[in-house]
């Protein structure tokens, strides 16, 4: 009824446009309208999408308050829509809440009783931003665990064609770890040898030399690379907090334990988990990762019976654990349990002959990602392979994507300017060696981080004096203009009144 009274307006208003000849505002007129009619199409696309697409799900606003529901969610969650539609969700612990809380996605494992659903039965909430990054829409959905593995693994193929430089799956996992020193040929026969069985995989390195390309090898060669492969960083989360993440609790463990969690290890469960950082696995939780290990279950918090499990784990660490071990820090038991296969990744220093392969791959990588031919010229090719890259692989792929955005064909970054960027002057290596190129005189850098960012400022100011409005100037930065408005507000870069809209 409403879409004719407009539909009426509009004709009247074009009719009028014609008797007076005005074409130009006709003209834009009907551009509006089949833009309109584009976007009205498209939202009744989505709303068939949410009807067919075989999975419970709900939609509520960047407030909680559900907009729109399928018929599965209603049946699984015995909601009626006409109840429910515009009311935050009914329920004692709402995801969309949790949500709003942590600004990201959340998924958890359903108790039963809260959602009133069948065991299994898993919830994700997936929060949707706006180009202004307020949150607009939670997108809830219920699954089963068998879909959540299809999803995931659908997914990852996805990231796989999107990105197109790392197949990790099968024999091909290897061509992601690139290297041909002998240590880098002699990982990939272990990872050869080792990946197929279910032993527990200890990987040292130096921060930023591939530990977790060799962890992802494992697990893309493994039998269990359709099964989930949780990664976490023990180091990343507070030892009161860690506990309760990797094993999970009860309801009513402790206070605020409103409704069972499950812990990371169950989530991974059947599949792989990798516990980076392990060194600084707090000690008092060591014994329950040493249960893990070798009896294959875990206790949650608050629970007295044991949870069966299945998961092949790797452990990541730049720390010496044998020190660790001295120092009383790290049980000598779980030392030995984890090292069943020990892995050694070299630093970079200690494999030259890799480094112009590694460079000129990511070369490559950023040449497409920012759509420009760049090559090495041979001096700056002399100055990374003599370079000691304390951040290891890490460090040299930063160095080039900035080398890629601050070249151009033809007119690549000078020598002196990728010295300013290894601050060759100030870095002392972690062998305690510095480099200074003969003739060089260093100035004065800043991090990578801070020279890129000044970097990125200048571009927006440049491009801002040479447009006439912000919107202009995000055009030629290919950038969005919510972007640039972002950015000028970190850089303190002020915008008239006008740009901002
Ligand atoms: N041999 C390699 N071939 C290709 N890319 C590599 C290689 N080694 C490292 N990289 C790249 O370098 C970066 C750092 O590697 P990775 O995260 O595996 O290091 P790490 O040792 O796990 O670091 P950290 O100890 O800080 O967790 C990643 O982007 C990774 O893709």
């Amino acid at each position: 009824m409403q879409e004719n009274n407009w539909e009426k307006t509009l004709e009247q208003l074009k009719q009028e446009l014609k008797e007076t000849g005005d074409a130009a505002r006709l003209g834009r007129l009907e551009q509006l309208e089949r833009e309109f009619q584009q976007a009205l199409s498209e939202r009744v696309d989505i709303r068939e999408f949410c009807e067919n697409s075989g999975q419970a799900l709900c939609i509520t606003d960047g407030q909680g308050h559900i907009t729109y529901m399928n018929d599965l969610y209603a049946q699984e969650t015995r909601l009626r829509a006409s109840e429910a539609l515009g009311k935050p969700e009914p329920f004692q612990e709402p995801i969309s809440l949790q949500v709003m809380e942590r600004q990201q996605a959340v998924t958890f494992g359903n108790d039963g009783s809260r959602l009133e659903l069948s065991n299994g039965r898993i919830v994700s909430g997936v929060p949707i931003f706006g180009p202004d990054g307020e949150l607009r829409h939670i997108v809830i959905t219920l699954s089963t665990e068998e879909l959540i593995y299809q999803r995931y693994r659908e997914l990852r193929k996805l990231m796989n064609k999107k990105e197109s430089v790392r197949i990790v799956e099968g024999e091909d996992a290897l061509q992601s770890l690139l290297g041909k020193n002998p240590a880098i040929r002699e990982i990939r026969s272990l990872i050869r040898k080792a990946a197929p069985t279910d032993a527990t995989i200890l990987i040292t390195g130096e921060s930023g030399s591939g530990k977790e390309v060799v962890a992802d090898c494992i697990y893309g060669m493994s039998r269990r690379k359709d099964k989930p492969f949780v990664k976490i960083n023990c180091a990343a989360i507070p030892p009161n907090l860690l506990e309760a993440e990797l094993f999970g609790y009860e309801r009513g463990a402790f206070t605020g334990a409103n409704a069972r969690k499950i812990g990371l290890f169950e989530v991974a469960n059947h599949g792989t988990i990798l516990l980076d950082e392990i060194g600084d696995f707090p000690l008092e939780l060591q014994p329950k990762l040493l249960r893990v290990l070798q009896q294959g279950e875990l206790y949650r918090i608050g629970c007295s019976t044991p949870v069966k499990l299945d998961v092949r784990v790797i452990a990541a660490t730049n720390a010496n654990l044998k020190y660790r071990m001295q120092e009383g820090t790290f049980r000598e038991d779980l030392y030995y349990r984890l090292s069943v296969f020990p892995v050694r990744v070299p630093p970079l220093r200690e494999r030259r002959e890799d480094i112009l392969g590694l460079a000129n791959y990511f070369l490559e990588m950023y040449g497409k990602k920012y759509s420009r031919a760049v090559t090495l010229p041979t001096d700056i090719c002399r100055v990374l392979e003599q370079y000691d890259w304390p951040g290891n692989v890490r460090e040299m792929q930063n160095v080039i994507e900035y080398y890629v955005i601050c070249s151009e064909e033809g007119n690549e970054m000078s020598l002196e300017q990728l010295a300013r960027v290894l601050q060759f002057s100030q870095q002392d290596t972690p062998t305690g060696s510095r480099l200074h190129p003969a003739g060089e005189s260093p100035a004065a850098g800043g991090t990578l981080f801070e020279l890129r960012d000044n970097y990125e400022k200048q571009l927006i100011q440049d491009a801002l004096r040479q447009t006439s409005s912000a919107r202009q100037a995000a055009r030629m930065l290919g950038i969005f203009p919510s972007s640039l408005y972002r950015k000028a507000q970190k850089y303190n870069i002020h915008l008239a009144e006008e740009e901002i809209e």
